[in-house]
Formats: C-alpha cells, sequence, structure tokens
C-alpha cells in the first residue's frame, strides 16, 4: 500500500457551492432568510459586546447600494483578525455556542455556525470588515468570501477609516439582484427584524428623489408588553398591530403566558368562520426574531379559531430556523397553552357578552363539527354552545344539570311536531336537527358522565293521558270515522288528552316502529272490551308510519266530537287538524295536503254559511 493512500489525519475538503445549494434547497425555505442571517450575526454581535459594556450602542443598519450591493453594519462586538480567520474560514465553527454544552448559548440567537453561507444565496461575494470593541490593540480586518469556496483575509492598518463593530458587504449573484433591492430589504427587515430589541434601520431613497433617508424597522417594546394608559388603549393597539401583522381585526384577544418557556404572547380570534382543518398559521418569533409565520405545531387543532403572536426565549429552533425543534419543553408549552386558550374559550363562551355572542355566531358550525373527531372539543361544544331546545337556548351541560340526560330528536320536524307537547310537560328535548348536532349527541352519548339519547315515541306517549272509559265509549263512532279520513294518508289517529290544551292535535313520527310495538303491548295488557278497541285503532297490519294524536282536552275537538260520524263536517275538521299537524311540524304541504286542505275548507265554509242561513232565517222567523 502506498503512502498516500494509508495517510491518516487529513482533513476534508469541502465543496462550498454544494454546501450553499443544500442550504438553499434543503435547508431553508428560499434565500429571504438571508437577511434574518445578517441581522441575526449583528444582534449578536451587540450583546456580546454589552456583556463588556452595558451601555454600548445597539444598531444594525442596512443599506441597498446604487451598485445593486447591500451593506449591514452593526455596532456589535466586531472581530479581530485572529477571530475572524479561526470562526469565518470554518464551515460550522461558531463563537456562540456552549462548548460544555455542545448547545447554542442562551443569550445568542445563532449556534449553528453557517448562518453567514446563506448570503451566498444571493451574493457571490461577502465582505467583513471589522474593529474589535474588546481587543483595542487588535488592528482591523478584512475578510473576503468567495462562492467558489476560496476566501481573502488582510489585517488593515490601525488607523483605517473602520468604526467599532462589523460590516458586511454583498455584491448580488447574478440572477439574484432583486434580494437586495431596496423594496425587498424593507420588506424583509420589517418581516424578520420588527420586534428585535435594537435599532434596526433601512436606508430608503425619499419619495422626491432629494436623497435618503433611515426608516427604523424595528419596536423597542414588545406590543403585548408595552405601556398604556388603560385597558382600553391596550387593546386598541393589540387590534391594530393585529390589522398590521396579521391582516385582520381580531373579534377578541387573550393574552399568553408561559414563563418557563420564557413564552409571551396574544392569541387573536379570527373575524370570519374557518375549516378547522385549515393550518393555523401562529407567527413564532424567537428572542424576539421571527422564527416564521406559519408556525403551526405551538397549539392543538381544535384551537383553530385563533392565531397567536409570540415570542419565546427558551423553545429551541430546528436548523433551518424556520420552526420549533420537538422537544420536551416544546410538548410542554402546548399543553399549557391549549390550556390558556380553552380556560379563555371556555369563561368567555359561557358568559353572555357580545364578545361571546360573535365568536359562537364566527364559529360554532366549525367547533361543532370538530366535536365529532375530537373529544376535547365535544367536552367544550357541550359546556359553552346553545343548543335550541324545548325550554329556549340551552347548552348540553345545563340540560344534564337539569334533567339528568339529554334527550334529543335528529330532525328538526320532529322537533317541532313534539315541542309544544313536551314544553307543556316540562319535558326538555333538544333539537338535533341542525347540521353536526345529532351525530355529536350520539358521540356524547358515549362519553363517560354522559347520558344522552334519541327521544322515543314512548317518550312522547307516556304525557299523553289515554281517553276514560266511558269517554273512549262516547267517541267510539267519531274516532272510528275519523280514522278511516285519514287511513289512505298512511296515518293513524288516536285520541288523547294532553296538555297544551290549545294544541289540537300532533303529528308523531315513529319511523322504527315503536309505535307499533308500544300499541300491541298495551292490546296485550288490556282487558278485552279497551283491548279490542285499541287493536281497532293499532290494526293487524304493521302500523302507518305516523300517528295523528288528537287532543281530546282541545275544545275544537271536542266540538268535533260532538258532531255526527256521518256528517261530512267531521271528515273535513279531521282533514284540517291533519293539515294543521303536518304544517305545526314544519312539513311542507304536498299537493294531496293541499288538495285535502281545499276540499276542508269549502265543507266547514259551507257548514258555516248554512249555519248562518239556518239563523238568519231563524231571525227572520223571530
Ligand atoms: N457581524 C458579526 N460581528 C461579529 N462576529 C460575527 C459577525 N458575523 C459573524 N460573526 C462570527 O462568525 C461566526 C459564524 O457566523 P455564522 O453566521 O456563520 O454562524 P452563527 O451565527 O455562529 O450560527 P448560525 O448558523 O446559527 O447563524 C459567528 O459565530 C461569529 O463569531
Amino acid at each position: 500500500m502506498s503512502e498516500e493512500t494509508t495517510a491518516a489525519g487529513r482533513a476534508f475538503q469541502v465543496d462550498l457551492r454544494g454546501v450553499v445549494d443544500l442550504l438553499a434547497r434543503h435547508l431553508y425555505s428560499g434565500p429571504r432568510v438571508y437577511v434574518r442571517e445578517l441581522l441575526q450575526n449583528g444582534v449578536d454581535a451587540i450583546t456580546a459586546r454589552r456583556a463588556h459594556d452595558e451601555g454600548a450602542p445597539g444598531s444594525v443598519r442596512l443599506r441597498p447600494g446604487d451598485d445593486g450591493s447591500l451593506e449591514v453594519t452593526d455596532t456589535g462586538i466586531g472581530l479581530t483578525p485572529a477571530q475572524a480567520e479561526e470562526l469565518l474560514a470554518t464551515v460550522g465553527r461558531s463563537s456562540k455556542r456552549d462548548l460544555d454544552l455542545g448547545l447554542g448559548r442562551e443569550e445568542f440567537l445563532g449556534q449553528f455556525g453557517i448562518g453567514l453561507l446563506s448570503a451566498f444565496m444571493v451574493a457571490d461575494q461577502i465582505e467583513l470588515v471589522s474593529r474589535s470593541a474588546v481587543d483595542e490593540q487588535a488592528p482591523p480586518v478584512r475578510w473576503v468570501g468567495y462562492s467558489d469556496g476560496r476566501y481573502d483575509l488582510s489585517v488593515l492598518p490601525h488607523d483605517a477609516d473602520v468604526a467599532v463593530g462589523s460590516t458586511v458587504r454583498l455584491r448580488p449573484r447574478r440572477d439574484a439582484e432583486h434580494w437586495l433591492g431596496a423594496d425587498m430589504v424593507v420588506a424583509l427587515a420589517q418581516e424578520f427584524g420588527a420586534l428585535l430589541p435594537v435599532e434596526v434601520s433601512v436606508e430608503v431613497p425619499l419619495p422626491d428623489g432629494s436623497g435618503t433617508a433611515w426608516r427604523r424597522v424595528s419596536e423597542p417594546v414588545l406590543p403585548w408588553r408595552g405601556e398604556y394608559a388603560d385597558e382600553a388603549a391596550r387593546d386598541a393597539a393589540l387590534t391594530a398591530y393585529c390589522e398590521r401583522t396579521l391582516g385582520f381585526t381580531p373579534l377578541a384577544h387573550l393574552d399568553l403566558d408561559v414563563p418557563l418557556a420564557g413564552l409571551s404572547g396574544v392569541a387573536f380570534v379570527l373575524p370570519t368562520a374557518v375549516p378547522p382543518g385549515a393550518a393555523s398559521r401562529h407567527r413564532v418569533y424567537l428572542k424576539r426574531m421571527l422564527l416564521g409565520a406559519h408556525v403551526d405545531d405551538l397549539l392543538p387543532e381544535w384551537a383553530f379559531f385563533v392565531r397567536c403572536v409570540v415570542d419565546t426565549t427558551v423553545l429551541r429552533p430546528t436548523a433551518s430556523r424556520e420552526q420549533l425543534y420537538t422537544d420536551d419543553a416544546l410538548l410542554a408549552t402546548q399543553e399549557v397553552l391549549a390550556g390558556q386558550v380553552r380556560a379563555w374559550a371556555v369563561a368567555t363562551l359561557s358568559s353572555s357578552s357580545a364578545v361571546s355572542r360573535k365568536v359562537v355566531a364566527t364559529h360554532h358550525l366549525a367547533l361543532r363539527s370538530l366535536a365529532l373527531v375530537d373529544d376535547e372539543v365535544l367536552d367544550l361544544v357541550a359546556q359553552v354552545l346553545p343548543f335550541e331546545t324545548t325550554d329556549g337556548a340551552s347548552t348540553l351541560a345545563d340540560v344534564r344539570g337539569e334533567e339528568g340526560e339529554v334527550l334529543f330528536t335528529s330532525r328538526v320536524e320532529d322537533f317541532r311536531r313534539v315541542a309544544p307537547v313536551a314544553r307543556a310537560h316540562g319535558m326538555t328535548v333538544v333539537n338535533g336537527g341542525y347540521v353536526y348536532d345529532s351525530e355529536l349527541l350520539a358521540r356524547l352519548a358515549r362519553r363517560p358522565g354522559w347520558r344522552a339519547r334519541e327521544l322515543s315515541a314512548g317518550d312522547i306517549a307516556q304525557v299523553l293521558t289515554p281517553l276514560e272509559p266511558h269517554r273512549e265509549l262516547e267517541v267510539l263512532d267519531q274516532l272510528r270515522a275519523a280514522q278511516a279520513v285519514v287511513q289512505p294518508l298512511d296515518c293513524e289517529l288516536v285520541a288523547r288528552s294532553f296538555e297544551p290544551q290549545h294544541v289540537p292535535a300532533v303529528l308523531l313520527q315513529d319511523r322504527d316502529g315503536e309505535y307499533a310495538r308500544e300499541v300491541r303491548q298495551v292490546v296485550a295488557a288490556d282487558d278485552d272490551l279497551w283491548g279490542g278497541v285499541l287493536s281497532g285503532l293499532a290494526g293487524d297490519a304493521p302500523a302507518p308510519a305516523r300517528r295523528l294524536v288528537v287532543n281530546d282536552a282541545n275544545p275544537t275537538v271536542r266540538r268535533l266530537f260532538a258532531a255526527d260520524p256521518a256528517d261530512p263536517v267531521l271528515a273535513a275538521g279531521v282533514r284540517s287538524l291533519y293539515v294543521t299537524a303536518v304544517l305545526l311540524a314544519g312539513e311542507p304541504l304536498r299537493a294531496r295536503e293541499a288538495a285535502l286542505m281545499n276540499d276542508a275548507m269549502s265543507v266547514l265554509l259551507e257548514a258555516g254559511l248554512a249555519g248562518e242561513q239556518v239563523r238568519d232565517e231563524t231571525q227572520e222567523d223571530v
């Protein structure tokens, strides 16, 4: 074996173009992040300088040049020639790492030692001129890196016109000039650096063309930490901040605070309905530098109705610095944040405030749909969302509190049908006929601690009192005649006495055939005479699906049952009772039922007019 092939301890060669390509295409989401990396180096350098000199100036200034270049100047700690040689010439070398822990030091944004390379996504040459703030004896240094992997380093004369700190100068790549243009630089500096605690400014041309000015893009204080005259002023400032930054006027906002993660911020409630699956897109700042505007693993999916802006000092970034690194700290933080949003939602939505009404009106459908797949949302929905009940609008938790179990109908028509009767008998029935609600109630029935079931014909039958035997006999013929009227309509007619008296009849739907079973049970249990009467009503054939229960306590019905069974007025009266009950149930009238109504009306009118005539004639006689 030759010596060459066995030689040990040789250094790897790095193909810089390959590394830059890797960064640009696979690590960072695009070239725009180069501004973030430069800002970050400036801020870190200021932090390092202030560790020695608390009162040191703190500014990062970006100056787009007429020749398409960009200069970024910071008042940070600077570099000595030796440091520049050590730190800038080696990919992955960083002054910000804790050598014992192998992690980035808490006070710095950078840690990986690759940030400066990102500038090669837009530049083919990076120049850094620097003077150390710490070592006053050290001369200034000029380092120039080229995208082909070479670099030059020169020590400048001690008295050269170089201020303490560093200036990075980028010469644009041929196809990347637009990334260094003034408008783009302002937009990117604002995007990434708006909350940085140092002064970040961009030199922009004045509109009248008379020169240039520095435009500050960073806010000295986090908007939610600022001091305001009162709560209203704070609300207004946060609303304006949300409009500016997230592009919508929030319905409400809530403060977020997780001291263990060094996290604070605000969750803004969206003003328009969004599908629950939509990504959450929270804006996350890490040590006040934008990590990402579309970070979605901050809150669980059920919190889709808020967008957050948060700043954290403890959570860690992934190497791309665009997402949060999933570790125990992030998981614990997510839990605390979810708890805060939930507590707010429960407190706000269970109040009757204007905010609560607006939030419910905007997001209730999405909450309901999410409740079908997420038990946490289901619990929230059961606790705070209003449902239509026979007792007015009420939460499911309240219904359970009052009744012990939740009875519901799964169709709006069913609810309308039974509501007056249930109400009169003090039964609370939930209308589960609206979109998602019956599935939601069925799912709730399987949750521990909940009893919920669909209202059956039997529940209503319980409150409909059968007629006294003598009364049943009294109206037997009329009942038979009435039964014959509705039979062709696939409907059965029975007489009961029930509250409220003003309801002449209700139409019960018995899709599961429960009624038929119930009648048969009653027939089997009754003595011969009454069993015979009832079985006449139930019939041997399978019972029709619908049942018109006429109310013998209602004065109109009683008058009708006083008529001769053969009198056409009886048949007409029964028809109109039937049609009224169909209408009360909220069902549309079919052509046949409309015709029935017309027939009934003309018979009743004729009878009425004939009665008038008789009366008139009698009066004339008198
Ligand atoms: N403006 C600056 N002033 C002083 N030192 C700088 C400056 N820019 C870069 N450096 C030095 O160069 C090193 C490498 O910088 P680079 O941006 O590549 O990585 P980093 O900031 O350490 O980490 P990251 O990859 O996470 O950004 C830094 O650790 C720092 O010591």
